[in-house]
């Protein structure tokens, strides 16, 4: 690891930062400067119009894409380039938002695979770890923490999509990170489901500091600490709820409302 270690004393240094982030596919700037701190305990929601960068800005914070420029410093030390799976050992992980999960092997299998990866047996694939008692409580314990210890033994496939958005979680979860990404993880889901996920999410909070996307405005007003809204590659503004609610900038820039029509901002859904 790049250990750039600053020498911000921990408790008032964020958990991540990024800078000066860019990222261009041809000719679109999909991420143009960004500056973003993430304090440790929050729940920051992104969001934006469709192709404003926010997912490009996950794929740069888990190390998926590499930047064009820009740093991004996690717990003091410099990431920028490290590969995912080194991020992910250090604590960063991502849920995604297009399902990543094995369909014919249970939650169960799917959990105990994460945690494997963590403990460093990714590469002994597929070695079921039925037996692992180290291996088994905290791919269960995973299942527990998002309500699907009654579903352990059903194959994914046979999962409703709440509850494969569910195991995405655990997944993530299950290598117990301090940050974790998550891509839109109430997408196609019914008014049920993303109630449930709403909730899934409320309690997490504070357990581990989370980056959200999302399009639901509910989830999002109902979850986020702050939010920090993307147009055109850029943040335009970072605030706490209520005043992102009222800022005229966002609105309009966002929201497609005129000022002052509403007194909240109206429900952007996925295409
Ligand atoms: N791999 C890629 N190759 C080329 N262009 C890309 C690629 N990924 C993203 N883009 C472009 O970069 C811009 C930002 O895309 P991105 O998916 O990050 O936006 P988004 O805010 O997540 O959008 P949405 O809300 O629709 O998911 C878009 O113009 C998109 O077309």
């Amino acid at each position: 690891m790049t250990e750039a270690r600053t020498t911000e004393p921990r408790a008032s240094r964020p958990l991540l930062r990024a800078s000066g982030l860019r990222k261009a596919f041809g000719a679109v700037q999909a991420c143009d400067g960004v500056e973003l701190e993430i304090a440790s305990g929050e729940l920051r929601a992104v969001i934006g119009p469709n192709g404003a960068g926010k997912t490009t800005l996950i794929s740069l914070l888990a190390g998926e894409l590499k930047p064009d420029a820009g740093q991004i410093v996690f717990d003091g030390a410099d990431i920028t380039a490290l590969a995912a799976p080194a991020r992910a050992q250090a604590g960063l992980a991502r849920s995604y938002q297009i399902t990543s999960l094995f369909p014919r092997f249970t939650a169960l299998e799917n959990a105990l695979l994460a945690v494997q990866a963590r403990v460093g047996h990714a590469f002994r694939f597929w070695r079921p770890a039925a037996g692992d008692p180290a291996l088994i409580e905290p791919a269960r314990a995973a299942l527990a923490r998002v309500g699907l210890d009654g579903r352990a033994e059903v194959p994914v496939a046979a999962l409703a999509h709440g509850e494969q958005r569910q195991l995405e979680i655990a997944l993530a979860l299950a290598t117990r990170p301090r940050l974790l990404l998550l891509d839109e993880p109430t997408a196609g889901m019914s008014r049920e489901e993303t109630q449930a996920m709403v909730a899934l999410l409320s309690g997490l909070k504070r357990e581990v500091t989370i980056v959200l996307i999302e399009h639901d405005m509910d989830a999002v007003f109902a979850l986020a600490d702050s939010i920090t809204v993307l147009v055109y590659g850029r943040p335009i503004a970072t605030d706490r709820p209520e005043a992102i609610r009222k800022d005229a900038e966002v609105r309009a820039a966002y929201l497609g409302e005129e000022e002052g029509s509403d007194d909240r901002p109206a429900r952007q859904e996925s295409p």
